[in-house]
């Protein structure tokens, strides 16, 4: 097989990272080839046994101002291979271009794009100001916890002396490349009720499931309001918290058809919660604690926001995008410099590892230059055409070297 952009984007691809198994040694062992290649420095990190992270370092000239980070993830979300047009770790090629793979969008092709960027900068002779650094990081998709939670508090990341991030962001329907200056944050609440068991044929009080229904029904009338203000155009998707149950518990499964005649004593409902920056997380925790969970339904609940080491429910930082932050300027125009056009920046409805770089007061953007394509992330069939994949490595050339060449802002350090 020739060795070309393309080819190395398809190698990566191949690698199954997916969960509940990613393999994780497989994608650092051609990552860390590929930048020696380059004669970047490459440092494997493990701070979680078996989930290690990778780090690559281009010096800068002046290596004592703030450096540049290029982020991404190398695990991926799970694939129903059999709803598939083409193997989901094949990376098949179609003639008019789409290479479809679990991790084409998200976020395999940024992790490349990175790459050859990089090399081709090298022969055309250019050499940074400031250090840049491109990150690998595990577990992503599972919270982060293990994996950029861990980087982000540790005095590796504290050394690496990060002044601005660029991390994931997502397809663009049209042709404005989206950017993100600020995510939802993620909360997973389990709610449980409890009650007193019974004969499947009496109707008494306070049941569990009673219970437990009384506040899906709720959740279903909120989740409906916060939807009607997207639907009317009030808000943006992202803008609204989204609640949906992803996980439902009660009761013994029927035998030969019949469902049991037993009345469960505990019942249990898991929602996936995204709560937009604007949005006040004491307020809405109350909701939850007096409405949707209220000790005196017999109803407890418990909410895991973030991560281990961050505190919980507080609201996350948005990055600015307005002169206080060169950063910003500098990444539009070159951006514009390749011929691109950014839409309005937006907060990204769904989660990133960039609220921990967020949290350390390190101004992040979430990027992935992929415009004209549909948005797959975790759907079936995700693909990126190869033209938008060769496109993305000229971006990013443009954006590392702005970005590396900067010579102000030193007040930028974290
Ligand atoms: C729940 S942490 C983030 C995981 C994933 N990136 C998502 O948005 O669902
Ligand atoms: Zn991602
Ligand atoms: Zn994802």
């Amino acid at each position: 097989e020739e060795d070309t952009p393309i080819t190395r984007f398809q190698r990566y691809l191949r690698i199954n990272t997916a969960h509940p198994n990613p393999n994780y040694t497989a994608p650092i062992s051609f990552l860390v080839d590929q930048a020696r290649s380059l004669g970047l420095t490459t440092r494997t990190i493990e701070f979680v046994k078996g989930k290690p992270l990778l780090i690559l370092t281009w010096l800068g000239s002046n290596p004592k101002l703030p450096s540049i980070l290029f982020n991404s993830h190398l695990d991926s979300v799970p694939a129903e291979a059999d709803k598939w047009l083409h193997p989901p770790f094949s990376a098949h090629r179609t003639d008019d271009g789409r290479i479809y793979a679990r991790g084409a969008q998200d976020d395999k092709c940024i992790g490349v794009q990175y790459l050859e960027a990089i090399k081709n900068l090298k022969s055309r002779g250019f050499s940074p100001l400031r250090n840049v650094h491109v990150s690998y990081v595990p577990e992503e998709e599972i919270g982060g916890f293990d994996g950029m939670e861990m980087f982000a508090v540790s005095s590796e990341f504290k050394e690496l002396n990060v002044g601005f991030t660029i991390d994931e962001g997502q397809a663009s329907r049209g042709d404005e490349y989206r950017v993100f200056y600020g995510e939802r944050t993620p909360w997973s609440l389990d709610i449980r009720a409890e009650g007193i068991p019974g004969h499947g044929a009496k109707l008494y009080d306070n049941g569990a499931t009673e219970n437990l229904m009384k506040s899906v029904e709720l959740i279903a009338k909120f989740r409906e309001t916060q939807f009607d203000m997207v639907k009317a155009g009030k808000a943006a998707y992202s803008e609204i918290i989204s609640i949906n149950p992803v996980y439902l518990k009660a009761g013994t499964p029927s035998t030969n058809g019949f469902v049991m005649n037993m009345q469960p004593s505990v019942a249990e409902a898991g929602y996936d919660i995204r709560l937009p920056p604007m949005a006040d997380p004491d307020v809405f925790k109350k909701r939850i604690d007096e409405e949707w969970a209220p000790s005196i339904r017999n109803m407890s609940y418990s909410i895991l926001e973030r991560g281990k080491l961050k505190d919980h429910l507080g609201r996350l930082i948005m990055t600015s995008i307005d002169d206080s932050n060169p950063w910003w300027s500098i990444f539009k125009q070159a951006v514009e410099a390749t011929g691109g056009k950014l839409a309005k920046p937006e907060i990204l409805a769904s989660t990133t590892d960039a609220r921990y770089i967020r949290t350390l007061g390190v101004p992040v953007l979430g990027f992935s230059p992929m415009i004209n394509t549909p948005i797959l992330v975790h759907d079936h069939n995700e693909f990126l055409k190869d033209t938008v994949f060769m496109k993305g490595i000229e971006v990013y050339e443009s954006i590392i070297n702005a970005l590396s060449s900067f010579e102000g802002g030193s007040d930028q350090v974290n």
